[in-house]
């Protein structure tokens, strides 16, 4: 499966210097020109969780598998892409493909770097980019309507089913607003729906506001004007540097933290872009601990105990019996497996369990 997010932007707004420091290649060509990026790269990055080390000690565990997401760099996309316009319907194609958009936004004031509107002005620029994913939405929609209206006529069971939530996806899109606003009054059954649409405006937003080296620590008006705008949608933001991260990504492991320090800050900027990302896929981890290794694994909100295993391998799943979990606190608390069977906190949980954050696990089943 994998979960992508899809970073997003005007042309030249710090897109690609982000990813390659996710990345941690040069593979990205990052340079002072618009369009600098045409395919889409992507990237499998390790999510950073310090509870993995914590189990690993207890349970002496040789190696430390962390799980991981995927980043892909978008090529800029700028006014009119909607009409075609820069490079157009193939950004808005790529954007289709992910699950959660990371929206990159200029902060930093740069007369050397050209803006392709010739000023800073990050909320305005978010309202361009979007304005074209409402515009692309509109055009599909409408495109798509008129067959499902005539088949819904005709008493078409899914037509029939998929008819209201069109309709209120044109209606919130001929109001000039994105599609995910939909999403706080609708059911689970009618979000699946909206989801099965595959619009753009529909999938869930992150703001990255990039800004220069000095203001990494504490941000700028920019970046406060960004985060006011966001907190209006639901969304959240993260203040990062790219320039920053993209020096960091080149340093020895050893001289990171006296990096950090010197910048006035506390972790990379990208383990907290990449937590953001995991949450804003809505996704959890659980854990396996043993001599050999202690995992992570990544699961949607809400999977119950055997699809959870089957993430490990669709034979856990098919012959799945029972999973031993136990809490990460108590976990750790009480020294791991052992101690906390003797404190009682060891659950046998059964096909019906909906797996916890942090449970750590161990699935017994037959083939
Ligand atoms: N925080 C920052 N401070 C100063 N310069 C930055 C910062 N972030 C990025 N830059 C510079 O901005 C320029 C554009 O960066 P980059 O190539 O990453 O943009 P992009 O969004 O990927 O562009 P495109 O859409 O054309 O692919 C580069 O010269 C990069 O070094
Ligand atoms: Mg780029």
């Amino acid at each position: 499966m994998g979960f992508r997010c899809g970073i997003v932007g005007l042309p030249n707004v710090g897109k690609s210097t982000l990813f390659n420091a996710l990345t941690k290649t040069a593979a990205a060509a990052a340079a002072n020109y618009p369009f600098c990026t045409i395919e889409p790269n992507t990237g499998d990055v390790p999510v950073p969780d310090p509870r993995l080390k914590e189990i690993a000690a207890i349970a002496k565990s040789a190696n430390i598998l962390p799980t991981r997401i995927t980043f892909v760099d978008i090529a800029g996309l700028v006014r009119g892409a909607s009409k075609g316009e820069g490079l157009g319907n193939q950004f808005l194609a790529n954007i289709r493909e992910v699950d959660a958009i990371v929206h990159v936004l200029r902060c930093f004031e740069d007369d050397d770097i050209t803006h392709v509107e010739g000023r800073i002005d990050p909320v305005a620029d978010a309202d361009t980019v979007e304005t074209e994913l409402m515009l692309s939405d509109l055009e599909s929609l409408e495109r798509r309507v008129v067959n499902t209206r005539k088949k819904a006529t005709g008493k078409d069971k899914e037509a029939l089913a998929v008819l209201p939530i069109m309709e209120r996806a044109l209606e919130v899109l001929n109001d000039g607003k994105p599609c995910r606003v939909l999403l706080g009054d609708f059911d689970a059954e009618e979000k699946r729906a909206l989801r099965g649409l595959n619009l753009l405006t529909s999938k869930p937003v992150l703001y990255v506001c990039n800004v220069a080296e000095e203001d990494a620590a504490a941000g700028n008006d920019h970046s406060a004007a960004v985060a006011a705008m966001a907190e209006t949608q639901g969304a959240s933001t993260v203040i990062i540097s790219a320039a920053i991260e993209a020096e960091i990504a080149q340093l020895p492991e050893a001289e990171v933290g006296e990096y950090l320090e010197a910048m006035g800050l506390s972790e990379p900027g990208l383990d907290r872009l990449i937590r953001a990302g995991y949450e804003l896929l809505d996704l959890i981890t659980y854990f396996t601990a043993g001599p050999k290794e202690t995992r992570a694994w990544t699961i949607n909100k809400g999977t119950k105990a055997p699809q959870a295993a089957g993430v490990i391998h669709t034979d856990f799943e098919k012959g799945f019996i029972r999973a031993q979990t136990i809490g990460f606190d108590d976990f750790v608390n009480l020294g791991g497996e052992v101690g906390a069977k003797d404190a009682g906190k060891s659950r046998d949980e059964g096909k019906e369990y909906i797996v916890a954050d942090g449970d750590v696990m161990n699935f017994k089943f037959n083939v």
